[in-house]
């Protein structure tokens, strides 16, 4: 990035651009909004509130150009190897690719679907032949947040035949152990999801729950009916016990959080059907189609992606706020949470040397307006400079009176919301006083369905894509989550062998403490 002609003349225009306000831009009526939004069918992109003008978009433009963006693209739909650490290919894209889907990934639709239908129909029993009834996912990261994320934002759109869903992924047992005790064993199946089938975090939940399976009866074959399992290791669930008819799979060239568009995603189409299942991906499918073939200039999340480099590398902004004006979307911060982090909190180039540039910077988010009443303080009057993201639907939850007025109070709040953080305020009183100038993105789609939800996602898929792209950094691989992994079974090692010869002595007195408390060791 830093090489490209562009970035010269950017790092020379920022420090005009930070200080002016950014209501400035909006003086005399300036009609900002004409310019800078992009409204594609079923999305309106705002980014007239960013401290953007023609000749940054332009530089923004020109600097996608230097890095090859055009390229990129083309190698990430493709399926080229682009994940070079790991050379794999991430082709999630074919994953929702309608149109001319991949034999190996339709093979996997219509095992989906089987289990769905029979599900559906009562006809998958528990070992004394009773129909299942709930269904329990076992999964962390991205075999977790994804299908728990979507989940939530659809259960209004639930098939009326569809189970009960449970999301479990806490190590402590604690969300199991309170699930367990509600739940009836012969009526119960569990769907272990994950993609290596080595993740100590959900294997040894699997094991609790396949103790409890084994405990209420003394069928021999009771965990063949019990336990579905979804993996790119089909060996490591065949070992576990996981009935050969009720595994499925992906590949390695989908990444944990990328998959759920994959087999990864069958809670989702339990939720909703198959159909419903299939709209999501044909709505990322049309956000993967609008970000192959739109021009630059037009195209939302090429726009999203250079907006947020300027702002996080010459703005110096440090945080990304996302705010979804709607409760369905409760897990959506923290969906993105993985998305961007783990995908863009790197320091290394994709030639191994180290950045000398800032890449992805810390995002959080909550549902907006619950967070206005818990962090926007630091937004309006704080000495962060963030972004924030305001994610808003033209249609509510209800359509009734009540309500209609309910979703206007929403509406409301967003708009003002994004307008305090530009304006700002001045008065006598200096606790009064808010700067305003911080920047935001509005995001306004129809309603929240699957087909959205499905554009939505894509389009920060490849708003990362797009970042990594200028940050010279491979946005698919984490080795960063490596290290704590294997120190963890280190110090388990030594909890069960009652040494901590040779640890910090932060790690040390903290063990001892547990220790005494315990009377061991
Ligand atoms: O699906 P699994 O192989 O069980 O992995 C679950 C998660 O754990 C890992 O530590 C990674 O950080 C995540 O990217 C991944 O989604």
């Amino acid at each position: 990035m830093i090489n490209t002609n562009a970035f010269q003349v950017l790092s020379q225009l920022a420090p005009e651009y930070k200080k002016t306000h950014l209501k400035t831009l909006f003086s005399d009526g300036n009609p900002r909004f004409d310019e800078f939004h992009i409204h594609i069918p079923g999305m309106l992109y705002d980014f007239s509130k960013q401290k953007v003008d023609h000749k940054i978009i332009d530089n923004l433009l020109q600097m996608a150009d230097e890095m090859q963006l055009s390229e990129w693209i083309e190698k990430l739909f493709k399926g080229e190897k682009i994940n070079t650490s790991e050379g794999r290919a991430a082709w999630h894209t074919a994953l929702r690719d309608i149109e001319n889907p991949l034999p190996e990934v339709s093979e996997q639709w219509t095992k989906m679907e089987t289990i769905v239908n029979e599900l559906h129909n009562r006809q998958l029993r528990g070992y004394e032949g009773s129909p299942i009834t709930d269904v329990v996912n076992i999964g962390v990261g991205g075999s977790d947040l994804g299908p728990l994320m979507v989940t939530h934002a659809l259960e209004m759109q639930k098939h009326p035949k569809a189970p009960h869903l449970h999301f479990v992924s806490t190590l402590d047992a604690r969300q199991l152990e309170q699930l367990l005790v509600e739940l009836n064993p012969a009526t119960t199946i569990f769907v272990v999801a994950s993609k290596s089938f080595t993740t100590i975090d959900t294997l040894s939940l699997a094991d609790t729950a396949k103790f409890w399976i084994q405990q209420s009866t003394d069928c021999p074959r009771a965990l063949q009916h019990h336990f579905i399992g979804i993996s790119a290791n089909p060996a490591k669930m065949t070992e576990w016990g996981i009935a050969e008819n009720l595994q499925l799979n992906f590949w390695d060239w989908v990444g944990g959080r990328y998959s759920m568009w994959s087999s990864i995603g069958l809670t989702i189409a339990l939720e909703l059907g198959m159909e419903g299942f299939k709209s999501l991906l044909a709505g990322a499918y049309a956000m993967d189609t609008h970000f192959r073939t739109a021009p630059f200039k037009e195209n939302i999340p090429v726009m999203v992606g250079l907006i947020g480099v300027w702002n996080t590398n010459f703005l110096d902004l440090s945080g990304q706020a996302i705010l979804p004006y709607d409760s369905r979307l409760k897990y959506f911060a923290s969906y993105l949470e993985q998305l961007e982090m783990e995908s863009n909190g790197k320091h290394v180039r994709r030639n191994g040397e180290k950045t000398s540039y800032r890449t992805c910077p810390i995002l959080w988010g909550e549902v907006g307006p619950n967070a206005q009443h818990a962090f926007y303080q630091l937004l309006h009057q704080g000495t962060e400079r963030v972004m924030a993201d305001f994610i808003l639907f033209i249609h509510g939850q209800t359509k009734n009176e009540r309500g209609q007025f309910h979703h206007n109070l929403n509406i409301a709040n967003c708009l003002a919301q994004s307008r305090a953080m530009m304006v700002g305020q001045d008065s006598e009183d200096p606790n009064k006083v808010y700067p305003g100038d911080q920047v935001s993105n509005t995001i306004l789609l129809n309603e929240v369905d699957a087909y959205q939800l499905g554009m939505l996602v894509a389009l920060y898929e490849h708003k990362v894509f797009v970042q990594s792209v200028m940050w010279d950094i491979n946005p698919f691989d984490q080795w960063g989550v490596e290290l704590g992994k294997k120190i963890a079974l280190d110090i388990l090692n030594r909890i069960q062998t009652c040494d901590s010869e040779g640890l910090d002595s932060s790690t040390v007195g903290i063990l001892k403490t547990i220790w005494k408390d315990n009377n061991e060791c």
